[in-house]
């Protein structure tokens, strides 16, 4: 048996200093354009501004911020709007795969190429030593990056149409994470990132 040929089961992606899990195919009873074209309408997107070394910029994608607790975040501090029913549909599925629990998502509108995320670590303090944060992503495929803090070593996925990733253990201690802007034409892309703010 391949078991590397089964895209519904977590599977761990071996990785030094932290744990990566990956399912190429989270388990949901809605197919993965649909959930995408809900997100996208039934989502109150906002452009945020974020500090980077003190300076203001925007921030180059959409996001909101959902779930049960305050968060801070790149300097500012997010008040949440409650989780919605299609959210939580996603969160329970995520929840039954992971065996984790979390209480908070932020979303993120990748627009087209252009559209990135700096390389950073999910070690707000809010989120406790050694979280586990699970990220799901709908449309476009693109190319997520890990590069360990101090030794040579990067790591590239594709997160594409429907899968799961699960990052935890001491990973945030020890690797950055992010997406470049592409030269390559992409489509919109939607990834949610669960987290349990404590
Ligand atoms: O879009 C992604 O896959 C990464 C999102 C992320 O790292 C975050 O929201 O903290
Ligand atoms: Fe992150």
């Amino acid at each position: 048996m391949d078991l590397f040929a089964d895209d519904t089961t977590l599977q761990s992606i071996p990785i030094d200093d932290g744990e990566l899990w990956f399912q190429q195919r989270l388990a949901l009873d809605l197919a993965p354009d649909e959930v995408m074209r809900r997100l996208q309408a039934e989502t109150d997107w906002r452009a945020e501004e974020i500090q980077v070394w003190g300076k203001w910029h925007m921030q180059p994608r959409l996001s909101a911020w959902h779930g049960e607790a305050r968060y801070r975040y790149s300097g500012k501090t997010f008040d949440p709007l409650p989780f919605t029913p299609l959210q939580l549909h996603i969160k329970q599925a995520v929840e039954r795969e992971t065996g984790r629990r979390f209480n908070s998502v932020l979303l993120n509108y990748y627009r087209d190429e252009r559209d990135s995320m700096g390389f950073h670590a999910d070690d707000e303090r809010e989120l406790g030593p050694d979280p586990a944060v699970a990220s799901v992503s709908f449309g476009a495929p693109r190319t997520f990056i890990l590069k360990h803090r101090t030794l040579p070593k990067t790591i590239k996925l594709a997160l594409g149409d429907g899968c799961l990733l699960l990052m935890a253990g001491a990973l945030q201690q020890h690797w950055l994470h992010g997406i470049n802007k592409e030269r390559t034409p992409r489509g919109p892309r939607i990834n949610l990132t669960f987290r349990m703010i404590v």
